[in-house]
């Protein structure tokens, strides 16, 4: 069982913001129609597209809005060559029973990586010494020019990403202070901080590794910058809504904190970004990057190559696993019968309706997972049956999408 009713050429598989070679490859060797767009596109353009794409995939930038998933009548799975999902609706998405798949760690490695980088590049003040001699100025000077070495950082969000840096800034001879909501274990010498306060009392450097989530939003404001330390250095390569940019600007031109690196901001602009303004723009020593964190040729093929396999799962067998919104199941292939799958709002009785079908039948195997808003049922069942069972599960009123495999 490899193939859907629906023939494999068939499949149109929208891919945006320059995803990996590796992901392109995977899907046109399945017998898929890709296009592959190198920028992203507004909410108009997609919407002009998404009506005939069975999977749309796309990386931090593309906005996957409500109303693009209610013109969406042919999509089956999106992907998010990344590890943020927060750019999707993803209760939208689970409502109409669309699976969104991400890549959770094939980048960390190359945020952490960047964030040791730009340590070093602001503790030497790297940025505008290189701006300088650009600018044919030869500034040679040691003053509040330090190592490294010696020196504290504190990581906000000790995840996949923080607890790795965690043990790179060690090997440099740093000392790690870490906060996160959740308990996690003290990789190295690192020391939990009780609360945030402390770590940024605290820190001579902090960094931030959080998701974009309602608690998130704003957690570093005028109070927070406030509280670290004097000649202290922040770097945001979480999200863009996590620092409030103007009271960040403010501590740079006042001198209380000694610079800055961002790789998100609130509003990041398409490739020309001839009319985008940040008040961060001419701060001194501050690193601004496009929002490189995970942009490694190491990252990106592993995405490529993660994401899309697990797109091509879900098409070829209905496996779910992976996904962060939908119910995960996975049953194994059996060659001799046809797969039955079926996403339906989790309501009192829907089940009771699938089975009452599904009873009149041979059923091989049978699985079954529920969310809040949806369930998804896999059953393999006689070849001879599918058609008839496809046709009575898609009539029942709390069907969302039933697809036959064989
Ligand atoms: N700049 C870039 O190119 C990239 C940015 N990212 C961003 O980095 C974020 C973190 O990535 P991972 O480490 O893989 O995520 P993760 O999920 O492994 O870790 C996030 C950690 O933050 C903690 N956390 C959540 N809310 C918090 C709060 N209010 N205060 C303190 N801790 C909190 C969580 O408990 C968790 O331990 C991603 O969600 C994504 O937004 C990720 C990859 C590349
Ligand atoms: O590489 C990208 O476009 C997005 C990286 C990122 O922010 C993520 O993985 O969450």
């Amino acid at each position: 069982m490899d193939t859907t009713s629906f023939p494999k050429d068939k499949i149109k598989i929208l891919l945006l913001e320059n995803i990996h070679i590796a992901a392109i490859k995977q899907f046109e060797e399945q017998g898929f129609q890709v296009e592959s767009i190198s920028s992203s596109l507004p909410e108009d353009k997609i919407i002009e597209k998404i009506k005939d794409v069975h999977v749309l995939g796309l990386r931090s930038k593309t906005k996957v809005t409500e109303k693009i998933l209610s013109e969406a009548k042919r999509l089956l799975a999106i992907g998010c060559f990344c590890i943020g999902t927060d750019q999707v609706d993803l209760i939208e998405a689970e409502k109409k029973g669309v699976p969104v798949f991400n890549s959770p760690f094939c980048n960390s490695r190359s945020v952490a990586e960047l964030i040791i980088c730009e340590i070093i590049t602001l503790s030497r003040k790297l940025g505008d010494r290189s701006t300088e001699m650009h600018n044919k100025i030869w500034r040679k000077e040691s003053a509040n020019c330090h190592e490294i070495r010696g020196k504290t950082l504190g990581i906000i969000g000790y995840g996949h990403i923080g607890s790795q840096l965690s043990v790179l800034a060690e090997a440099m001879g740093m000392s790690v202070l870490y906060y996160d909501i959740a308990r996690r274990l003290p990789l190295g010498n690192s020391k939990m901080c009780p609360d945030m306060k402390s770590l940024l009392e605290n820190s001579n450097f902090v960094t931030l590794h959080v998701p974009d989530t309602k608690e998130t939003v704003g957690l570093i404001g005028e109070e927070e910058i406030n509280t670290m330390k004097k000649g202290s250095y922040l770097l945001n390569a979480s999200r863009g809504k996590v620092v409030q940019i103007p009271h960040l600007a403010n501590a740079l031109r006042s001198g209380h904190l000694a610079g800055a690196a961002v790789d998100v901001y609130p509003e990041e602009p398409s490739a020309n970004c001839k009319d985008w303004e940040c008040e961060l723009q001419k701060c001194p020593n501050t690193i601004l990057t496009p929002h490189i964190g995970g942009s490694t040729e190491e990252a990106q093929e592993a995405i490529g190559l993660e994401v899309s396999d697990l797109i091509i799962q879900f098409i070829n067998s209905g496996a779910s696993a992976g996904s962060v919104n939908f119910p995960e199941i996975t049953l194994p292939v059996s060659p001799s019968t046809h797969r039955i799958l079926n996403i339906h709002n989790n309501k009192p009785g829907v089940l009771r309706d699938i089975n009452n079908i599904l009873s009149e039948f041979n059923v091989s195997a049978q699985v079954l997972s529920t969310r809040k808003q949806i369930g998804y049922i896999i059953a393999d069942v006689d070849s001879e049956a599918s058609k008839e069972i496809k046709k009575k599960i898609s009539s029942l009123p709390n069907s969302i999408k039933t697809r036959v495999l064989y």
